[in-house]
């Protein structure tokens, strides 16, 4: 238990941002709620039960907070500078390591000062940790911006169970290599008890990355780290004798796909109020006979240029008018100062602007964009809407837009175009699945979703919301820190809960 004196915890959860958004005031009289994503909604019931704490930047740059509580959950802020905001943040995490881990969809720059401050931060994340970790705490690191993190901990802590999940995808050998910094990132990494991916082919893909690097030996979800002098002693847990004799901890690597708290859509799609905003929205938009949506923040990675394209040429076709089909597209402001996202931006924005000039009929705009940020609510709402949810992401951890959509349509009805190339895929089978860059393929998967019989919607629906259901964020993270805490990773237990016709797109896995 944490004890007043030494405030020291039982469960640490570490990820670049803190699970809050700053409500009013400053200093000591600032006031915060808890953002209400997925991840809390799975984290707080454990972090009550074990006593834990969430270790993050608060998301403004400068500012100093002392620890908090917000909502019953212990909250310990890390401050970063302005400068380290632009070389840890929006340098190395989203303009290195963001795109060269969504398969260089826009090319990754390489900056050694931005790497030098990527390994400041995650000291300061890694300080921060090891200062209230209890002896023998579970720590949970989350995401690509804290790979070093792992190691770190180890290094210092060798008691602390560590465990790291990375939400987005892990790339393919041939092009990880391109990392100046390809080891250390491994090394920090190999640090954790277990590392958690989305799909099956990220497990694989890191296996890959380590075996090429350091030639250890991997069987299965499992990899054999040698143990160097003077770190005998010091490991407790998962030792073992390697297949040449020698002493070795190790790894388990393998995938715990993400998904929602989907109790609480459900919760959502069945509010008066939230229903009623639907069919609002609809009177809103003049009643078109069919409602696509699409919902992403505006990142190059979610397709939503080819899903215009797809769009604007249908309408160009005379396969619908602007009148008969709309086409509602969110993307919320997201990493705005980082050149890729500002040129996307103009991209888009020129592309929405055409389609429309060309295909609008008056009072029916081709395609409703909006470059906001809506509340959960407002979200369902739209999700409840639509007859048909676009998600045409080039590459995706995971999507969980994908998820609400399917969760918060208690009516059986809608149809999810859903990317291959998002890890949603490999669960979400039944939705119609598209390769986002053969455009008359996306081109037939919308004309197929349009006219789609009624039956087939229900039939398809069903089994999409079977596994969403069944497989929610609570049992995501049970099933990850049962993982962490077992004795043994061959344990049949690390069983894989993933259906077995799961494929990746080609060359992804290799
Ligand atoms: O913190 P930001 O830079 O504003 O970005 C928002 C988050 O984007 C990424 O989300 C990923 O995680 C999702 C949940 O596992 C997954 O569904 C999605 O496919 C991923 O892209 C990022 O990983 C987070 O760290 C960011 O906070
Ligand atoms: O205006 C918006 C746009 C998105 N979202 C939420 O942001 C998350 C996006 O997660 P996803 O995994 O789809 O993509 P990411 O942005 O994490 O890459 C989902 O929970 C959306 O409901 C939201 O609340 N408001």
């Amino acid at each position: 238990m944490k004890s007043a004196e030494s405030e020291q915890y039982e469960l640490v959860i570490v990820s670049n941002r803190l699970p809050v958004d700053h409500v009013s005031g400053e200093g000591d009289d600032a006031v915060w709620r808890t953002s209400p994503g997925g991840l809390v909604a799975a984290l707080e019931p454990v972090m009550r039960e074990r006593d834990g704490v969430w270790i993050g930047w608060p998301g403004m740059p400068d500012v100093h907070f002392e620890p908090f509580e917000a909502d019953g959950i212990d909250l310990i802020p890390v401050p970063l500078s302005a400068e380290e905001v632009e070389d840890y943040y929006e340098g190395f995490s989203n303009d290195t390591l963001w795109p060269l881990y969504h398969d260089v969809i826009s090319p990754p720059s390489y900056h050694r000062e931005w790497w030098e401050a990527y390994q400041r931060v995650n000291r300061r994340f890694a300080d921060a940790a090891i200062e209230v970790a209890a002896p023998n705490a579970i720590v949970w690191v989350h995401d690509y911006q804290l790979q070093l993190v792992p190691k770190m901990l180890r290094d210092a802590r060798p008691d602390l169970i560590i465990g790291f999940f990375n939400h987005i995808p892990f790339p393919p050998y041939g092009i990880y290599s391109q990392l100046p910094w390809r080891r250390q990132i491994v090394d920090g990494l190999l640090g954790a008890d277990v590392v958690g991916f989305q799909r099956v082919a990220d497990a694989g893909n890191f296996a890959r990355a380590v075996r090429r690097l350091h030639g250890f030996e991997t069987r299965g979800n499992i990899i054999n780290v040698p143990l160097e002098d003077g770190q005998l002693e010091q490991t407790v847990r998962h030792r073992a004798t390697g297949r040449r004799g020698h002493p070795i901890r190790t790894v388990l690597a393998r995938p715990f796909p993400i998904s929602i708290d989907a109790q609480e859509y459900q919760k959502l799609a069945a509010d008066p109020q939230i229903r009623a905003r639907a069919r609002e929205i609809r009177e809103e938009l003049g009643n078109p006979r069919v409602l696509m949506l699409g919902v992403d923040r505006l990142d190059y990675t979610k397709g939503i240029r080819h899903r215009m394209k797809a769009f604007g040429e249908l309408l160009e076709d005379g396969a619908f008018t602007s009148e008969e089909v709309a086409l509602v597209q969110v993307a919320s402001p997201s990493r705005e100062r980082v050149d890729a996202y500002a040129q996307l931006r103009d991209e888009v924005e020129i592309m929405v602007s055409r389609i429309n000039g060309d295909f609008s009929q008056l009072g029916h705009p081709g395609i409703h964009y909006l470059h906001q940020g809506y509340p959960r609510e407002e979200m369902v709402a739209l999700y409840l809407a639509a007859d048909v949810m676009l998600v045409t992401a080039l590459r995706d951890g995971m999507n969980l837009v994908a998820k609400e959509y399917v969760a918060s349509r208690t009516d059986q009805d809608g149809v999810l175009i859903l990317s291959e190339f998002a890890g949603a895929s490999d669960e979400l089978r039944q939705a119609l699945l598209v390769n986002p860059h053969d455009i008359d393929g996306l081109k037939s998967a919308i004309v197929h979703a349009i006219r789609m019989p009624q039956r087939e919607r229900t039939r398809r629906m069903r089994a999409l919301r079977k596994r969403v259901l069944s497989h929610d964020v609570q049992r995501w993270s049970a099933t990850f820190l049962d993982a962490l805490t077992r004795e043994d990773h061959n344990d049949p237990a690390n069983h894989l809960d993933i259906p077995k016709r799961t494929v990746a797109p080609l060359g992804y896995g290799d």
